[in-house]
């Protein structure tokens, strides 16, 4: 469905002398089969959007080639764009019109006839719970209500691949684990295939088959969300002595097991091998010599800790960097590549739960 060969994308920003090169996009190799859910997880200003708006045809790419649905995105955008759903992060921008109205003409301009676009939007109102708002302006529906009229926008020529942006930055948890379920569906009962893009650790987990992890450009890591957890050296072992003189005694006990073990207070810490089998014998040694527990936590590698093992920063500190940074550098400069409208400053993203 979607294959991508040494993808880049260069935006010039600044002006004259200032001018610098920004390499959003930095030889991305991509393979998506059909109906595959795939999550392309990254920090802010990793270049998820700027590969999806290349993929969807929305920008030209500065180098590589890509097909998506079996046609090439650079010579074949019209027959891309048909073949596919997209529903930006930014969102639709929407006139004064009726909700279900929007719908429609959005259904006319991929060639529909207007019963069928009414009776298609009809039925994903319906699935995408907005029955009883086809009459509503979309300025007067919630945040939840909106993104689903998009994701409604993006179907309503029923595509077999949809392209999802951050479907659910900005939205409140249960408006998050509604559309979750709803993006779910889309896989299930009409056999899509979803590339979506996300900063949330678990809506990757939630809803991907695999992951895809880019960072500054590159990709880091593909493969399922259990597989890459597998590459952690371990699972995390915690435990807190009863007392300080048995600090020294469990730090010696779980470096047997542990490559790394810190302490702090009396929390002794190491990763662990499938703990499951190893920490009962720890507990029986541990018991052997003298020293009690207050607790012990176990706890399995989390996608953040993979983004760690394989960049060396943890997904969050990623962030902050690039936002540190003044990732999207001004406005960009109008030099760029066709298509590139100025609409590409870095969003801001809000509600962050992970
Ligand atoms: N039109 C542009 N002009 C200049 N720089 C740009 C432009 N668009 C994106 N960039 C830069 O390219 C990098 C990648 O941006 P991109 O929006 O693809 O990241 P992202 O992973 O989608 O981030 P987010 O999670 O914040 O949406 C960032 O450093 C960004 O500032």
């Amino acid at each position: 469905m979607i294959h991508a060969r040494g993808l880049v994308q260069t935006f010039s920003t600044g002006r004259g002398k200032e001018k610098t090169a920004v390499q959003a996009v930095d030889g991305v190799d991509l393979d998506v089969s059909e109906g595959e859910v795939v999550g392309f997880l990254g920090p802010n200003g990793a270049g998820k959007t700027t590969t999806l708006r290349m993929l969807t045809t929305l920008l030209r790419p500065t180098a590589g080639t890509a097909t998506v649905a079996g046609y090439d995105v650079a010579t074949q955008p019209v027959q891309v764009r048909r073949s596919i759903g997209y529903c930006s992060q930014v969102g639709s921008t929407f006139s004064g019109a009726y909700a279900g109205d929007e719908v429609v003409d959005h259904g006319m301009l991929y060639g529909m006839s207007r019963k069928d676009a009414v009776a298609k939007g009809q039925e994903l109102f319906d699935r995408l719970q907005l029955d009883g708002l086809w009459r509503r302006m979309p300025k007067n529906m919630s945040g939840g209500q909106k993104r689903r009229l998009d994701i409604v926008m993006g179907l309503i020529h029923s595509p077999s691949l949809v392209f999802l942006d951050e479907p659910t930055t900005g939205l409140d948890p249960q408006a998050r684990a509604n559309l979750w379920e709803h993006i779910a569906g889309l896989r299930t009962d009409q056999g899509a295939t979803v590339f979506l893009t996300t900063h949330y650790l678990d809506e990757a987990d939630a809803l991907a088959d695999r992951i895809i992890i880019i960072d500054r450009g590159r990709i880091v890591a593909s493969d399922t969300s259990d597989n890459l957890k597998a590459q952690v050296a371990g699972d995390l072992v915690d435990l807190e002595v009863s007392a300080d003189e048995h600090v020294a005694v469990a730090r010696d006990k779980l470096g047997s097991l542990a490559p790394d073990v810190t302490v702090e207070g009396r929390h002794v810490r190491g990763r662990v091998s499938r703990a499951g089998r190893a920490v009962p014998g720890l507990l029986r040694d541990l018991d052997a010599s003298g020293v009690a527990l207050d607790s012990i936590e176990v706890a399995r590698p989390t996608l953040d800790d993979v983004f760690l093992t394989l960049t060396g920063r943890s997904l969050r500190d990623a962030e902050a960097a690039t936002e540190g940074a003044g990732a999207g550098a001004g406005a960009p400069d109008g030099d760029g590549p066709p298509g590139d409208a100025p609409d590409q400053v870095v969003p801001t993203t809000t509600g962050a739960t992970r």
